[in-house]
């Protein structure tokens, strides 16, 4: 386990065995659960104050407001996308403009059929239902909740062996919102139940200077525009990275900037937590110098990357790579991994001719990358 501070304040901590604490890094796109604290203070409540995500925000909000007139609950809403990118405020979303209660679980949590059934059994009508995670259920508890879902209805077993029945029960009509990093890994029948589906997209960076103002104004913090943009450039696409940069930007100007948020504490705050102008890392800047000045650009093997870096293989392909490939740092080739045209450049280093311009094999955005992309 980490030894350093749980809410995402280190841009590195080491274990013991000096392997890299992913889930510590400034720029990981997932959150702890003592952050989740933190940020809840920070969601938006309401879909108008959602910046960002437009067309699943209009189609969503068209849904709600459909259904709001009918005075029946909504169809069920599915919403993918990588992590720290609004899932769950969107969910909390759902609730509070169809002005409903909400009930919070997630797939790990329901492992057996069971699990489900208490849950659903207890639901009130028009309640929102929120599962998080949903494609880590278990397979009973995904064909239980098909039957939920479809016909407000589980069957509930009672007994054991050859003298087990299983009465049918009704349930009030509900709305599931379910989340998930992996669209791809839910079986189809399941996705088939999801009448709206939403998939979120990285942020512009103008999207993320109106969630930073908003957060600022939430933390009791000044932020100057030109502060909010350094920090917004240098967030991923994501707001729960740009949050979290924010904070540690609010305490450098706390300790030597008389509080207030300028351009200056900006910088000074972002180097110090290693973070740089394209929002690489240590890790992610380890890797491209190891490609470029120790295998001229590549191509070559993940492994040997790995083990250049000091780091497990593992580490380097779900950590680093998805958003060096996302924004087109290393391509993944047959052959092995390449250095770009734009990481030659980000080291300030002279390309060869043959490196690519960019990805050539970009990863999928639900892939196993921790880092949102
Ligand atoms: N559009 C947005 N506007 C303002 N803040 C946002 C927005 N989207 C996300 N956030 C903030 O980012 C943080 C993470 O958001 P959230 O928990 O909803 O992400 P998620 O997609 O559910 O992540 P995970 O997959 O890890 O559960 C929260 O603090 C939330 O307030």
């Amino acid at each position: 386990m980490s030894t350093g501070p749980a809410d995402g304040f280190g841009s590195e901590i080491r274990e013991a065995d000096g392997s890299f604490e992913a889930t510590a890094r400034v720029v990981d796109a997932g959150g702890s659960d003592d952050e989740r604290v933190v940020e809840a203070a920070l969601r938006p409540r309401r879909l108008a104050e959602f910046p960002g995500q437009p067309r699943v925000r209009d189609q969503l909000g068209l849904v709600l407001e459909a259904a709001r007139r009918r005075g029946s609950p909504p169809d069920h809403v599915l919403l993918s996308g990588p992590p720290g990118l609004g899932k769950t405020t969107l969910a909390m979303i759902v609730a509070a403009e169809l002005e409903r209660p909400i009930r919070v679980t997630s797939g790990p949590a329901i492992q057996h059929a069971g699990d489900l059934a208490a849950v659903l059994s207890s639901l009130d009508e028009g309640e929102v239902l929120f599962l998080d995670e949903i494609h880590r259920m278990s397979r009973a508890a995904e064909e239980m909740l098909y039957l939920a879902m479809e016909d407000f209805r589980v069957d509930v077993v009672v007994g054991k062996g050859p003298g087990a029945t299983a009465i049918p029960l009704e349930l009030p009509p509900f709305t599931v919102v379910g989340a998930t990093t992996r669209a791809g890994l839910l079986p189809a029948p399941l996705r088939d139940r999801f009448g709206f589906t939403g998939h979120l997209d990285f942020y512009e960076v103008g999207d993320l200077v109106a969630i930073l103002h908003r957060s600022a104004g939430l933390l009791g913090v000044e932020a100057d525009e030109a502060a909010v943009r350094e920090v917004a450039g240098r967030s991923r696409g994501t707001p729960r990275i740009a949050n979290r940069l924010l904070r540690r930007v609010r305490d450098w100007a706390q300790v030597h900037g008389g509080g207030h948020v300028d351009h200056h504490a900006a910088r000074e705050a972002l180097a110090l937590f290693d973070v740089d102008e394209a929002g690489l890392d240590r890790l992610d800047r380890a890797v491209l110098e190891a490609l470029c000045r120790r295998f001229a650009g590549g191509p070559v093997g993940l492994s040997t990357l790995a083990v250049a870096v000091g780091e497990e293989s593992d580490t380097v392909e779900t950590v680093a790579e998805p958003y060096l490939v996302r924004e087109g740092f290393m391509a993944r080739t047959p052959r092995g991994r390449t250095a770009t045209g734009r990481a030659w450049a980000h080291l300030g280093l002279q390309a060869p001719a043959h490196a690519p311009q960019q990805s050539v094999l970009p990863l999928d955005d639900d892939g196993p990358g921790r880092l949102g992309g």
